[in-house]
């Protein structure tokens, strides 16, 4: 099934357009935007979350975007913004679990809740941090909390940006393997990065921004020349144990 579908997506900015002449996402798929700062990928990705107005087709689950109530975008997508802020001195715990609010109607968190709230606290390694103030944490810490709210709401579409940003090699290959089990169970997953390398060994296909115009590319059609031209800087591939990794000369 389709997840989303979008064609002629463009999305105006002051003095800036971001343009994808079409995409689709398909259930289980891991898709990596990639491209240089400014180039519109947050841009993209706000859009797509409802946060920015947009022309073009968008459709969610086979269903007209604009149609859709609230409720039903928010059970259906769930969106992680880059740097995230929590103003009261809330527990890691209880932001976490607010993830599962769109599951609610109107009644109180249910056991099915909790549980899926201490899944996700386990699995992304903040049991210790759980009964933590948010604003008392560290960086990475803090980042991984909002990837655990976003995950916790089990929504079949995750628009993640930069959800490896300011993480160690560990806490990476944690939310790596992660997304890989959101996608297991069925999800689609559109998450922003600037780990190219890892983006190119764990995603299977690529959205490259280069001044607000996108082009979808799969893996295989994923060339160094391609890279070196939206990124302006050498690039080299090569292979290790059978697996590409990229390598930039910076
Ligand atoms: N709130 C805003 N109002 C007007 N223009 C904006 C706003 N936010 C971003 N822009 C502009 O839109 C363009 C794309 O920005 P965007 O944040 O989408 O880029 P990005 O590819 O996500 O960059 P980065 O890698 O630095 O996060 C930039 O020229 C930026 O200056």
């Amino acid at each position: 099934m389709n997840l989303l579908e979008l064609s002629e997506f463009r999305v105006q900015r002051k003095g800036f357009e971001v343009f994808l002449p079409g995409f689709v996402l398909r259930e289980g798929e891991r898709v990596a935007v990639l491209g240089p700062n400014g180039s519109g990928k947050s841009t993209f990705l706000a859009a797509l979350a409802g946060l920015l107005p947009f022309e073009g087709r968008y459709l969610l689950l086979g269903r007209s975007f604009g149609g859709l109530s609230e409720a039903e975008r928010y059970r259906w997508l769930s969106y992680l913004p880059q740097g995230g802020r929590v103003g009261l001195p809330f527990e890691v715990f209880y932001i976490v679990l607010t993830g599962r609010y769109p599951h609610l109607s109107g009644g109180d968190y249910r056991r099915v809740d909790l549980q899926a709230t201490e899944e996700i606290l386990r699995a992304l390694d903040l049991e210790a941090l759980s009964g933590r103030i948010f604003s008392e944490l560290s960086g990475g810490e803090r980042q991984r909390v909002w990837l655990a709210r976003a995950l916790n709401r089990g929504a079949r579409v995750l628009l993640l940006d930069e959800p490896l940003s300011g993480m160690d090699f560990r806490h990476q290959a944690l939310v790596l393997k992660r997304l890989r089990e959101e996608t297991a169970r069925g999800a689609g997953i559109l998450a922003v990065l600037h780990e190219v390398d890892l983006a190119v060994r764990h995603f299977e296909r690529f959205i490259l921004f280069k001044g607000g115009r996108g082009r979808v590319l799969a893996r295989e059609d994923l060339r160094a020349e391609i890279l070196e031209e939206v990124f302006e800087v050498p690039i080299r591939f090569w292979e290790d144990s059978g697996q590409i990794r990229v390598l930039t000369e910076v």
